[in-house]
């Protein structure tokens, strides 16, 4: 069932260079630019075929939009996406209809992206009626194949969405975007909206079928202990940069980036007879500044207990500080100072403050809901044994309070935002039933299907 590639298996199947996607900000009756949301802003990376590469950062730091441009539901303002050697930056719809069948979204709100008034089998079959594809032993049991395959029944094809918990919307939705044998997934926040009981379970899922399929994944996720659990490899986002890249292993154990070293300090550890190894988590203090106006040099500046007086001035380009190992900073973590001597903002020692891991992950439990919870309970249950724990240097700790950290999604209804793209032609299946933004309700745990119980990647 693997997919063949049709490049040398050496050639990424994804590649990115530079990609920026700037929101025009418009103003007034003549609706002249003022500014731009910069929500991607110039990022390179590549994708290999058949690893999954995890994408994590902060609320509003350009995930989603970055899932939209290589899954060209955006048109980019700027750079370069290529897919499987072939340039996708600005094809048409027209161009991209072809392609529809190898590049597939999976949706964070299961219920949103499925139209309510289509059966199960209409939504599941939409990407064949839409691609022209005739499946050799009939659409409808080409169908059933699929929903037996994520866990569903075969009896479930003339249902509707609302009689399904969540995570069967959600197995619905991947039934849908696996239908033609994509090769590339992009999965953007695929269990958040999910109950933690039912986390796990889809997971599980999204890990078999790479294997049965032999796809290659992109997976969005601000849940670190989610990101842990699916990644081969992860890039770190910091208001539309990528900050730091590297393989799972090295980024959960000796992270480069200072803004990576406060991210992993939250990751709650899963085993709890481990749990008195990480005694301190670094909080940021201070609000993630506005894409409309990014801090010049480093962006990370004014929230980095490292920064020096080069960081205002001089942004950092992304290196390879170590073998397979990109950091955009010029005082990583685990790696040589790159400006040594420079002079130390007088800010630096108020950007952090250093608290108990147990108050930390009490803080987080109330403000998140369901942070450490997803990462003890489903989720990273199912990676307990294998968990790693980051190594946290702790710098010297500052006194102030902490702040909250907050999205920054400043001005979204100020800005045009329709112009999310008129030329970004819907993902089949998508392309009759509604996609919604991202959905914030928590859906109840339910009867959700049969439970997935393979191992975890890289266990
Ligand atoms: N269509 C749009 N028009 C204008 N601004 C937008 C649009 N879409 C996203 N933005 C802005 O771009 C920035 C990045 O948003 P994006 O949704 O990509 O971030 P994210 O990291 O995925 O955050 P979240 O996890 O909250 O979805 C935010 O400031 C957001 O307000």
């Amino acid at each position: 069932m693997t997919n063949e590639p049709t490049r040398t298996d050496s050639a990424p199947l994804l590649r990115v260079e530079g990609l920026v996607k700037h929101f025009p900000i418009k103003k007034g009756l003549l609706q002249r630019q003022v500014g731009a949301v910069k929500a991607v802003d110039g990022i390179d990376f590549e994708v290999r075929r058949g690893e999954t590469l995890g994408v994590v950062g902060e609320s509003g730091c350009g995930k989603s939009t970055m899932g939209r441009l290589i899954t060209r539901l955006l048109e980019p303002s700027g750079g370069k996406v290529e897919f499987d050697g072939t340039d996708i930056t600005h094809l048409s719809t027209g161009g991209m209809r072809p392609l529809r069948r190898d590049i597939q979204m999976i949706f964070q709100d299961p219920y949103g992206s499925l139209n309510p008034r289509h059966t199960i089998g209409s939504i599941v079959s939409a990407p064949f009626r839409l691609q022209g594809v005739e499946p050799e032993g009939g659409l409808k049991k080409e169908v059933q194949g699929l929903l037996e395959r994520v866990g569903l029944s075969p009896e479930h094809y003339n249902r509707y969405p609302h009689e399904f918990s969540g995570g069967q919307r959600q197995r619905i939705g991947i039934a849908r975007a696996l239908a033609l044998k994509p090769r590339l997934v992009v999965a953007d926040e695929p269990v958040s909206a999910l109950d933690v009981s039912i986390q796990a379970q889809v997971v599980n899922l999204l890990d078999d079928l790479q294997d049965e399929l032999g796809l290659t994944y992109v997976i969005i996720a601000h849940d670190l202990s989610v990101i842990r659990h699916v990644s081969d490899r992860i890039a770190v986002m910091y208001l539309g940069k990528i900050v730091e890249l590297a393989d799972r292993t090295s980024l959960y154990e000796a992270p480069m980036h200072p803004y990576t070293t406060a991210l992993m300090s939250a990751v709650p550890v899963p085993d709890p007879r481990r749990r008195g190894a990480k005694s301190e988590r670094i909080l940021l203090k201070g609000d993630v500044p506005s894409p409309i106006a990014p801090p010049s040099g480093c962006r990370f500046h004014t929230r980095c207990w490292k920064a020096t007086q080069v960081c205002t001035v001089q942004e950092p380009p992304l290196l390879e500080l170590a073998p397979g190992r990109r950091v955009a900073c010029h005082h990583p973590e685990n790696a040589p100072d790159q400006v040594p001597g420079d002079t130390a903002l007088a800010s630096a020692g108020e950007a952090i403050e250093i608290v108990p891991a147990t108050k930390a992950s009490n803080v987080e439990a109330t403000e998140t809901g369901a942070g450490e919870a997803a990462a003890s309970g489903a989720v990273a249950g199912a990676v307990a044994s294998a968990a790693v724990e980051p190594a946290v240097k702790v710098p010297s700790p500052a006194k102030a309070p902490a702040g909250d950290v907050t999205d920054p999604a400043a001005g979204r209804e100020t800005v045009a935002g329709a112009e999310a793209d008129a030329g970004a032609d819907s993902l089949s299946g998508a392309g009759t039933d509604s996609v919604a933004g991202p959905g914030t309700g928590r859906e109840a745990a339910g009867d959700d299907g049969p439970s997935e119980g393979g191992p975890a990647k890289g266990a």
